[in-house]
């Protein structure tokens, strides 16, 4: 039986992940070897791995509960942007990437919003779940971002409103989908199109176009975990249609430790910052 009780007792975390699907307790358990395994190819293939109902049913209501909750405290700041997040070049043609401006309408709710006992923050700083994840991307450790804005945010996406095509500053995201739109809201991404060195903008203009032919669209449901490629493939989360939000949950890690977001950006993400980012 699902409990409406959100905040007292909070959830232990076996409560919240679905263990018997995720046996993540002990990584070295052939289930467990088999799912990483899987992950993996998920990831070297499509530049995105699904990990479906990846919450219990509890965990999932108590999670919805807690969105619903903090979605009022959602920094909004409609704006125009381009892929890159920069300003305009009118030195390049009109038909360049780094012209071509979108309507960015979702909204942040920041980490300090969310409360002591938060499920949310019970997940982010849950060292099975960073150990899980972290084995996924082949990675020794990874840490927790060391800003008291970014590391674990809600994106909070009202009926109407989208999140235009991107790249993440972090090499990979975690997004947890708790609340899907009735219609759109649809994450859309292509992978691979920019390295270090080749910001490859031919192929950003045929995204940017709808002409690439390489888009995946990914319909998450509530409760779904996705790790995702996102500083190299270009994403967007599609128009949403209805009367309804879409919530998704954004866990943010780095491989360096003592990580911190810029001020510009932190300004423009949340409108505010704290002394933490201008001590940087
Ligand atoms: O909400 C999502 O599905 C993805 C959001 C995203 O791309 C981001 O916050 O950078
Ligand atoms: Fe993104």
């Amino acid at each position: 039986m699902i409990s409406n009780k959100v905040t007292f007792p909070p959830l232990k975390i076996e409560e919240i992940i679905n263990f018997s699907d995720y046996p993540i307790t002990d990584l070295s358990q052939k289930k467990s070897i088999d799912l990483i395994n899987n992950c993996r190819q998920q990831l070297q293939e499509q530049g995105c791995c699904i990990l479906s109902n990846f919450l219990t049913t509890q965990g999932l209501f108590n999670a919805q509960e807690e969105s619903k909750k903090l979605a009022p405290a959602a920094y909004y700041a409609k704006r125009r942007t381009n892929a890159f997040k920069t300003d305009d070049n009118p030195s390049l043609p009109l038909d360049h990437p780094v012209r071509f401006f979108m309507e960015r309408t979702n909204a942040f709710v920041p980490q300090n919003k969310f409360a002591p006992d938060s499920l949310f923050l019970n997940l982010y700083h849950a060292k099975i779940f960073q150990q899980f994840i972290a084995t996924c991307l082949k990675t020794k450790v990874i840490y927790e971002y060391d800003d008291p804005l970014a590391g674990m945010v809600l994106n909070i996406l009202p009926p109407g409103c989208q999140h235009p095509w991107h790249y993440d500053e972090n090499d990979f995201s975690i997004v947890l989908m708790i609340q899907p739109a009735l219609d759109g809201g649809i994450f859309e991404y292509a992978r691979n199109i920019r390295t270090p060195n080749n910001e490859n903008f031919p192929l950003v203009s045929k995204v940017l176009s709808e002409t690439y032919e390489g888009t995946k669209k990914v319909n998450l449901q509530p409760g779904d975990l996705q790790i995702f490629y996102g500083k190299s493939s270009l994403h967007r989360v599609t128009k949403t249609i209805g009367d309804r939000q879409r919530h998704t949950a954004i866990f943010s890690y780095t491989r360096k430790n003592n990580v911190i977001g810029k001020i510009t950006d932190t300004k423009l993400l949340f409108g505010q910052t704290t002394s933490e980012h201008e001590q940087k």
